[in-house]
């Protein structure tokens, strides 16, 4: 399998500062959207139109607390594409994911990671590398974000658990790991797992200092958490 198994590209919604990612197969063009935001959804699938794919999968990191997810308006516009979320987000999707599931399109495939804190069924998404000497690649949602995490005050947080899912299901990773995160706030777009082990200012703490960080970040509810939370249990159906 050559580098070029894999078409891939990072899209962002500036009004969340969200990350979409779409990963291909360019061997059969089975294509997977990874948070998908809803007001991005033309501008997405024109690009996976433009370049060819077929869009078989929208899997969700977890259930998003600042922005609506795209997957719903995906479906209704191509009835063939499945949705899916962790199973114990509480969402409503076509797929259930389980830690050890894997999220296949073409020859490829992401082995599903939990990394619950953030919330309780936060999935981490790993693509082991597609050729020798290439690294592989992590979507970790809001688990891992670049030199930072997902907040822990709402949600099912849990900043205990979210250092011990890092510490065990990312950290743990190939050190060349690329670390792809849902959001970033200052115009960042990737990191590795070296980086961030080394310099992340919260994780490369030890645990009681990291529950200490967290329990004082004073961080403001994101806007759009009323209106996001109800959508996103639907699949994105904003009532
Ligand atoms: N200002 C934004 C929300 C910012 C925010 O709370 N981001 C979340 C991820 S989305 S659930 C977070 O965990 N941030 C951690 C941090 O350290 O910033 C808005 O109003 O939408
Ligand atoms: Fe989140």
């Amino acid at each position: 399998m050559g580098v070029s198994a894999l078409i891939f590209r990072q899209l962002f919604d500036a009004a969340s500062s969200t990350y979409t990612y779409l990963l291909a197969c360019s061997e059969t063009k089975e294509a997977i959207l990874i948070d998908p935001v809803l007001e991005q959804v033309e501008r997405d699938l024109q690009l996976i139109d433009e370049l060819g794919l077929n869009l078989v999968q929208t899997p969700n990191t977890h259930c998003h607390a600042d922005h609506i997810t795209g997957s719903g308006k995906i479906k209704s516009l191509r009835p063939g594409v499945k949705s899916s979320i962790s199973a114990n987000s509480g969402a409503a999707a076509d797929i259930q994911l389980q830690h050890g599931d894997t999220i296949k399109f073409g020859t490829l495939e992401l082995r599903v990671l939990a990394t619950p804190g953030h919330t309780s069924g936060c999935k981490s998404f790993y693509l082991p590398p597609v050729s020798p000497g290439s690294p592989g690649l992590v979507f970790t949602g809001d688990a891992l974000l670049i030199r930072g995490c997902g907040r822990t005050d709402f949600q099912e947080g849990d900043a205990g658990l979210l250092y011990d899912s890092v510490h065990s299901k990312l950290f743990t990773l190939p050190d060349d790991t690329l670390v792809y995160p849902a959001h970033d706030y200052k115009g960042r777009t990737c990191s590795s797992i070296a980086e961030e082990k080394a310099h992340n200012p919260r994780l490369s703490k030890n645990k009681e200092e990291f529950v200490e960080i967290m329990n004082n970040l004073g961080l403001p509810y994101p806007k759009q958490i009323d209106r996001a939370l109800p959508a996103n249990l639907k699949c994105g159906i904003d009532f």
